[in-house]
């Protein structure tokens, strides 16, 4: 059986510490919260220790993407935050990702925690196929072209990836059951679909071997947020 409190992260997409708070509140049974750029810029790392003090797994998603020597300085001053997982763009290329999961490693050892596992971003959730060949002038295939932002991440010596579920059962046979996926991008069959482009249901998307799903608008802007988790969690425990 599928547990949504141990599959689904749900992101704290708000401006103000007291609005996170309150979902943090309004939902109890969940234990895996993303802390992104909207929370992080807003009000810096303040929310962390909340959420430790209330034995809750982070997921920082600040998307790095720089030069090798400045995703390092930055992924060593986040190990030191004891988070869970970290998410680097792929596209900041071998040499940076390798940069900084190295430095990720040394923060985390100096404060003496754990080292968070470093993700790194394929290719945006919100894009489409046109996106990427008339926009981003990429001339190979979508799936192709996230599969091979994994490799290369994976050959970099990171931990795993963030995907769209639509691409989540070709990672994961190219990349092994050890590479970590974890996939936004995940709508209810009731919930709208918003600026997310390549969508599958929480249930297809664990059945295509996504380990995490992240989940934020159908459940944090529902009427009825603790509603809304609750129908993803019988979804998820029958599929
Ligand atoms: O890194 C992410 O978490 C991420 C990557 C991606 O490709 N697509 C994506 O939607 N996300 C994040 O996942 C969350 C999805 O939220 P909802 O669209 O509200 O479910 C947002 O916080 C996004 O920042």
């Amino acid at each position: 059986m599928v547990l949504a409190a141990e599959r689904v992260i749900v992101p704290l997409d708000v401006s103000g510490e007291k609005d996170a708070i309150a979902l943090i509140s309004q939902l109890p049974d969940v234990q895996f919260w993303k802390v992104g750029l909207e929370l992080f810029v807003s009000t810096g790392a303040t929310i962390l220790p909340t959420l430790k003090n209330r034995q809750k797994r982070i997921f920082l998603d600040l998307k790095f993407h720089d030069i090798p020597n400045t995703v390092a300085g930055a992924c060593r001053a986040a190990g030191k935050y004891g988070v869970d997982l970290l998410t680097i763009h792929a596209t900041c290329g071998r040499k940076a990702l390798q940069a900084a999961k190295t430095a990720l490693v040394e923060g985390a050892a100096e404060v003496g925690y754990p080292p968070p596992k470093l993700i790194a971003i394929t290719l945006l959730t919100s894009l489409n196929s046109r996106d990427l060949a008339f926009d981003l002038k990429v001339p190979i295939e979508l799936p192709e072209y996230a599969l091979q932002m994994a490799v290369l991440a994976k050959e970099s010596g990171l931990d795993g990836a963030v995907c769209s579920p639509q691409e989540a059962a070709q990672l994961r046979q190219v990349c092994g059951d050890e590479f970590l996926l974890v996939c936004p991008g995940v709508r209810p069959k009731w919930a709208e679909t918003g600026d997310q482009s390549r969508t599958f249901t929480p249930s297809e998307a664990i059945k295509a071997g996504a380990d995490y799903l992240v989940i934020g608008r159908p459940i944090t802007a529902a009427t009825n947020p603790q509603e809304a988790w609750a129908k993803i969690g019988d979804e998820l425990a029958t599929s």
